[in-house]
């Protein structure tokens, strides 16, 4: 039996598909009332992860751990975790009432339910429509309802905020917030630090596979420092008298100004007067997260040059610096090593989640639900279909709702956990 934690445990997880290095040596773990945004540019292996850890691929190495367990030993997955990989595979004929009783019935839980998230999501007018007319950021709610099914303990949601509008966003960070401070366990993944910024409270960064940082999203945000944005008459001469005087945080912009990082403004202009040399501008730049994230993961794609001024970056300033453990390489311009090994996630992030202000308020969970450690209970209703009733595991839908071809248990709508 699953430990009822609701904690996500990914441990030195691997996967190799041939010569590609998909995921490397990955572990972080995503405790209960918190969300946490697992992110990283396209290709980093975020997706091949989470389906890891849903079962759907088999790791080359490492383990990924729900509940203390590895997915298939949950007993009736879709009461514990519920998972949306792709908004894809509706049956387009099926109206989503029908395509959520179909999932009800494949996990269990009562026709009822499929009206209950259809209302939690925001789709509650458009039960009687069918699947295939839906825009994109419906389909995404209707996925998010199916993974709501069975009124999971973890949700595991793959880029939800794809093809949502302005609202759509605002009311899935609501959503995901409430539902976490819940008692619930919430990891989006995404490849965009500003779409989940406002929602996440750690982050899980990725880059070729690699955690880059595993953290508070807070701890992140003091990382930051501010730069000083110059246009000397003389580059070469003002980046010398700054060396002279230490200063090593020292970047060529595409634009032709340099950016340094560590000294406050009035210092590199007194710098430069005394250096002879002439500033046409220059201007403080408070550094925003998305950059700290883009340099985290740039490594990825970066094709950039050696930058003809760099120095080795200050260590600990968390501006370049990279976690412990990260074995320095020659600085170049945009381009960061990742860490090898487990030890170059920050060690004092894996501490224990603090419960934000207002937990327990926001989402009302399904009466019956309670709380992950006196023991997960169905929702009422959910053990009124006796053992012997129940559908087999949802590999497929029966009968003429059968989903449409191409469709793999587990995909799109694996709100009943990965096919259940
Ligand atoms: N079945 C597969 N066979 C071969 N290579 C694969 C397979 N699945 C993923 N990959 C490769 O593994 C790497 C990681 O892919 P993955 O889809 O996990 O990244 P991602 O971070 O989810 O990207 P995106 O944000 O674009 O969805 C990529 O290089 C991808 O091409």
């Amino acid at each position: 039996m699953h430990d009822g934690s609701g904690r996500i445990v990914v441990q030195n997880l691997t996967k190799q598909f041939g010569p590609v290095a998909a995921v490397q040596n990955l572990s972080f773990t995503v405790e209960p009332g918190s969300v946490t945004g697992f992110l990283g540019p396209n290709g980093a292996g975020k997706t091949t992860t989470l389906r890891m850890l849903l079962g759907l691929v088999t790791p080359t190495a490492g383990i990924g751990l729900i509940n203390g367990r590895p997915f298939h030993q949950l007993g009736n997955p879709a009461r514990v975790v519920g998972a949306v990989l792709e908004a894809q595979g509706f049956h387009p004929k099926r109206t989503a009432r029908n395509h959520l009783r179909v999932y009800a019935a494949a996990i269990g839980v009562p026709d009822s339910r499929a009206d209950q998230v259809l209302q939690l999501v925001g789709l509650g007018a458009a039960g009687d429509r069918n699947a295939g007319g839906f825009s994109l950021g419906m389909k995404q709610r209707l996925a998010l309802a199916t993974a709501l099914l069975g009124d999971p303990q973890v949700l595991v949601l793959d880029e939800p905020s794809n093809g949502l509008d302005p609202e759509g966003i605002a009311w899935l960070r609501t959503f995901l917030q409430s539902y976490a401070r819940s008692g619930r366990t919430v990891l989006i993944s995404s490849h965009l630090l500003a779409e989940v910024e406002q929602t996440v409270d750690q982050v899980v960064i990725v880059s070729r596979g690699q955690t880059m940082y595993f953290g508070p999203l807070a701890s992140l945000r003091e990382q930051q420092q501010s730069r000083v944005l110059v246009q000397p008459s003389d580059t070469a001469a003002l980046v010398a008298a700054l060396q002279a005087e230490g200063v090593t945080a020292i970047e060529q912009l595409p634009d032709g100004r340099i950016a340094i990082a560590g000294v406050p403004a009035k210092q590199v202009a007194d710098l430069a007067l005394t250096a002879g040399v002439s500033i046409y501008g220059i201007q403080e730049e408070k550094a925003d997260l998305e950059r700290l994230f883009f340099q985290l993961t740039s490594g990825q794609y970066a094709a950039s040059g050696p930058n003809q001024y760099a120095q080795q970056p200050p260590q600990g300033s968390g501006y370049y610096a990279p976690p412990p453990g990260y074995q320095q390489q020659p600085y170049q311009h945009g381009y960061q090593q990742p860490p090898s090994g487990p030890q170059a996630v920050q060690p004092g992030y894996q501490q224990g989640y603090q419960q934000p202000p207002g937990y327990q308020q926001g989402y009302q969970p399904q009466p019956g639900y309670q709380d992950p450690a006196s023991g997960y209970q169905p929702q009422p209703g959910a053990q009124d279909v006796p053992p012997a009733q129940q559908p087999p595991p949802a590999q497929q839908p029966p009968g003429p709702q059968d989903p449409p071809s191409g469709y793999q248990p587990g995909q799109g709508q694996s709100g009943l956990g990965g096919g259940a």
